[in-house]
């Protein structure tokens, strides 16, 4: 990973990230809105968060008009074989194991960065899979995880304010006026070098006969509708097999809710500490009326002090709906907090907490709990504390090299996968 990547630090408070209100970065400076491609008379586009805003629109129409005319990233095929190895994940036959880096950059795909997350969730899964004694659906945050939210919109440094990093699909992470300020050509860019990662992990799988899916943060709406295709079976997002709604732009009302609802991909969303029932309730029967095991995968990013209270009420609810949704663990974004180095950090037993508490929900209300959700690499950095191969406080600088939130290290993860396995082998709907 390029050097500019390391010892980055940040001037917004990440430690109370999982507590802000979604509806809080609706208006927030530097929110442009970007509507449906095509809206009736009288209608008006819903509002999309967390959107940049682009200085140069004719230089977006163009981008975006030649992304709309280019392959798709996946076919439609892949995308429906997903939803039934989802549909699996739901009825309690199978686990899905989600990971990846938090934002993958341009210039950090390489062969040994893509073998290295490969790799890393093979064994996680090849370890979950003897646990639960089920097959382990893989799904990368990979070949296209390159729009972040942002808590602010600006960070400062040193007395000067720039927009803050959105991710290599929208800005640089340098921090300087010029690499800050969206550029739309970084569209054809991030589609490129989503094709170039692809490739790898077909290859990768190839050689193991295996199964490996690919998916990201539907954000950036300009991208992901360009990529929109409307063939013989119905309207998909090709630029992954399985996008999902963040924590922070998942507004009822919103432009993201209603874009998913509009492609037939199977669809995840993330639901924060904040999330009631009816939040749930109401995703439900806008993304999936119909009821579909596979098509609905929730994130659940509770935090590990929360999610022992929070969860429950939101199982049992959708559950008694009738839908037959994927839950999935995303015990990363809740346990964020800033050490006194300055880095953004978490710790391993506040993840694996979080993790028990997602597993005894589950065994208390009958239900399965479908997979994991984690921001990690094959490399050996120092971003994460705790472990078997401990990081401590004192050790974040010597290999912090995130763009964003700090991922598990290889032996963070394995260690993340033998409790998993664990788990799994005691739950109660276990085979064995
Ligand atoms: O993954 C994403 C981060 O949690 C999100 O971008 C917020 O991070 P921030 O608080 O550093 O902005
Ligand atoms: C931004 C992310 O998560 P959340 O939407 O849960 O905050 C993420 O997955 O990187
Ligand atoms: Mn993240």
């Amino acid at each position: 990973m390029n050097s500019r990547h390391r010892h980055a630090q940040f001037s917004v408070t990440g430690a109370g990230s999982a507590r802000r209100p979604v509806v809080a970065e609706r208006q927030a400076h530097g929110t442009s809105t970007a509507g449906p491609a095509a809206l009736g008379p009288g209608t008006t586009a819903p509002p999309a968060a967390q959107q940049p805003v682009w200085p140069d629109q004719a230089a977006l129409r163009a981008v975006t008009g030649e992304l709309a005319t280019l392959p798709g990233l996946v076919l439609v095929e892949e995308c429906v074989r997903l939803s039934e190895r989802l549909a699996a994940v739901a009825r309690g036959e199978a686990v899905l194991l989600q990971g990846g880096d938090c934002a993958e950059t341009f210039d950090g795909v390489s062969e040994e960065h893509v073998r290295g997350t490969f790799g890393t969730l093979d064994e996680m899964g090849a370890l979950i899979s003897a646990g639960a004694a089920l097959p382990v659906v893989r799904l990368g945050r990979m070949a296209g995880q390159y729009a972040k939210p942002r808590s602010s919109p600006v960070e400062v440094r040193g007395g000067e304010t720039l927009p803050a990093y959105r991710g290599d699909l929208a800005n640089g992470l340098a921090f300087t006026p010029e690499s800050r300020t969206p550029d739309p050509r970084r569209l054809r860019r991030g589609y490129q070098v989503s094709a170039t990662t692809l490739n790898l992990l077909r290859a990768l799988a190839a050689r193991r006969g295996a199964e490996f899916w690919t998916s990201h943060e539907a954000l950036l709406l300009d991208y992901e509708r360009a990529l929109t295709r409307t063939t013989a079976s119905g309207v998909y997002d090709l630029s992954a097999h399985l996008v999902w709604i963040g924590e922070r732009t998942r507004q009822p009302d919103g432009a993201h809710l209603d874009f998913v609802a509009g492609i037939r991909n199977p669809v995840a969303v993330k639901l924060g500490p904040g999330a009631t029932a009816d939040d749930a309730l109401a995703i439900v029967d806008r993304l999936d009326p119909d009821r579909t095991p596979g098509r609905l995968t929730f994130i659940s990013r509770m935090g590990a002090d929360a999610v022992r209270d929070t969860l429950p009420d939101l199982v049992s609810k959708v559950q008694a709906s009738g839908a037959r949704v994927v839950w999935v663990c995303d015990p990363m974004h809740g346990n964020t907090f800033v050490a006194p180095s300055g880095h953004k950090t978490r710790d391993l037993d506040r993840i694996m907490d979080e993790v028990r508490g997602f597993f005894e929900v589950h065994a208390a209300l009958g239900t399965h709990p479908g997979g994991i959700h984690a921001e990690l690499t094959g490399e050996h950095v120092t971003e994460c504390l705790g472990g078997t191969r401990p990081v401590a406080p004192e050790d974040l600088p010597t290999r912090y090299e995130t763009a964003c939130d700090p991922r598990l290290n290889r032996c963070q993860s394995l260690d993340l996968a033998r409790e998993l396995a664990d788990l799994y082998a005691r739950h109660p709907s276990s085979r064995r």
